[in-house]
């Protein structure tokens, strides 16, 4: 990213960055403790840092190159309780789904179906449809599978 500093200038010519990069949006949808903000902090810092705010709901950015095309990918790790609740905020907004699952926790697993369930409801009229990925994650409790 860059940044310029100054005074504001007018100019008749107005500029269009050549490669301005193309966006997509990715919602983040899973249990709570499924291990959703983590995965969205080790993609964006490629870290994993072990603790995080529950309740914290925000989207982030991060420019990628795709095909050697620029990429404008913006991540939305969502904090809902229990289950798909106020999906509105999300369904419209997003190009794809990541439902998210810990393979330690048999009940993370099937609330999926609801996850699943809202977003194909949601994009059967589109065209395309939205990507949706279902991810077991926390594949290191391997001994403590349950789902
Ligand atoms: N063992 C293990 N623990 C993980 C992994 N990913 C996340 N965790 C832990 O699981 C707990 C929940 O992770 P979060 O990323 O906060 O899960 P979340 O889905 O965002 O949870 P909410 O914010 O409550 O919706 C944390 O203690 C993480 O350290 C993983 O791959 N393996």
């Amino acid at each position: 990213m860059s940044l310029m500093f100054g005074k504001a200038r007018t100019c008749n010519i107005v500029t269009v960055p050549e490669h301005e990069p193309s966006e997509v949006n990715i919602v983040i949808l899973g249990a709570m403790g499924s291990g959703k903000s983590a995965l969205t902090v080790k993609f964006l810092t490629k870290r994993f840092i072990s603790e995080y705010d529950p309740n914290l709901e925000d989207t982030y950015s991060s420019e990628e190159v795709v095909d050697q095309q620029p990429v404008l990918v913006k991540v939305m790790d969502t904090a809902d309780q229990e289950g798909p609740v106020n999906s509105e905020r999300y369904l419209g907004w997003a190009n794809a789904f990541i439902i998210v699952y810990s393979i330690d926790n048999r009940s993370s697993f099937e609330v999926c179906q609801q996850y699943l369930e809202t977003v194909s409801l949601y994009s059967k009229g589109l065209q395309p449809e939205a990507p949706v990925i279902l991810l077991g994650n926390k594949v290191d409790m391997e001994r403590y599978r349950h789902a």
